[in-house]
């Protein structure tokens, strides 16, 4: 199915019957909790609060357990990619819709589906449309945003607004690559796979950043995720005299460059080519493999959207 047929089974969230919220009362500036259970207990959701890292997994698994058909996540997107954890542990993916209360740092993935504040969301929860997206997997671990190799925090990506002005999306990651103090180049060999045609990339690289919501080639923002596909960008080591024109490029041109390199791929595998493990970061979380294999699970996911989503923006 193409995004666009799926513009005929959109099906306003309404008319579930079972309706569980989970709670994360420490996302974001954690002073949400009194209005969301108030909220939420107006618009008949069984309300279950997080108590510890983690507990958002078993929190879903439970919701699952009980026949839940609609199940709204009030935290950011750590949660979320708990909450998605949980359901694929309990192989429901498919057999939940999932509605977004941002109320984390940084939303990103509520962003990217067009919900931009609590008030919205849950108004989308009960009159919004629904979509069904792709869900990447990290080996058997799922994740929603993105999988990045090789930067030392998340952080490094979401922050420097000043970076991010002058240079645009992707530019400033190189930008701020090279700023950051501490930080190794990976020796690393990349295997994609698109339409089984293979395609393999080796060498030294600054970091490999493969998105599944999250679009970080050209003006950055939402990818396209209902394709089935990762959008992979590769970021080769390069002399530091390089880093700011090849910037400067991706800002003006939004175009592959001499040391950067962008595909599409619905899988990737990433291995190390020296004793070193890999960091990765997936949806934010920090792990270290020695390779990892990358799929997309095209379209099982069903999540309430805002008006402004759009499958395929700025192909
Ligand atoms: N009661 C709790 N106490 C401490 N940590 C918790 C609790 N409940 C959940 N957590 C943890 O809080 C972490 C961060 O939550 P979340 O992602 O929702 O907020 P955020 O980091 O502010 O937002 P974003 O990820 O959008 O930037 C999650 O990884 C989760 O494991």
């Amino acid at each position: 199915m193409t995004g666009n047929d799926q513009e005929t089974s959109d099906t306003l969230c309404l008319n579930a019957t079972n309706h569980w919220l989970i709670l994360n009362p420490t996302s974001g500036t954690a002073d949400h909790r009194d209005t969301i259970r108030q909220r939420g207990a107006q618009h008949g959701y069984t309300i279950r609060e997080t108590k510890h890292e983690g507990h958002a997994v078993s929190l879903t698994k439970e919701a699952v357990g009980n026949g839940v058909e609609v199940l709204a996540v009030a935290g950011g997107d750590g949660t979320l990619h708990e909450v998605v954890q949980g359901l694929a542990e309990v192989d429901a993916l498919d057999s939940v819709t999932l509605g977004v209360l941002p109320v984390g740092t940084k939303n990103i993935f509520a962003t990217n589906i067009g919900i931009t504040n609590l008030e919205q969301g849950f108004e989308v929860l009960k009159t919004g449309k629904r979509r069904s997206i792709d869900i990447g997997f990290a080996d058997d671990e799922p994740f929603v945003l993105s999988c990045i190799a090789g930067l030392t925090a998340e952080a490094s990506l979401a922050t420097s607004s000043e970076l991010k002005e002058r240079f645009g999306s992707l530019g400033f990651i190189i930008a701020g690559i090279r700023e950051a103090t501490e930080f190794e180049s990976l020796h690393l060999n990349l295997t994609a796979v698109l339409d089984e045609k293979e395609a393999t990339w080796s060498g030294d690289a600054l970091c490999v950043l493969i998105g599944n919501t999250r679009r970080f080639a050209k003006e950055g923002g939402q990818a396209n995720v209902e394709d089935g596909l990762f959008e992979v960008v590769i970021i080769e080591q390069m002399p530091p005299t390089d880093i700011a024109a090849e910037a400067m490029s991706h800002r003006l041109l939004g175009e592959d460059t001499e040391h950067v390199h962008h595909l599409k791929a619905h899988q990737v595998e990433v291995r190390r080519l020296d004793r070193e493990p890999i960091r990765f970061s997936i949806d934010g979380e920090q792990q270290t493999h020695d390779e990892l294999l990358l799929r997309t699970h095209p379209q099982v996911l069903t999540v309430c959207i805002g008006s402004t989503y759009t499958p395929a923006p700025r192909e």
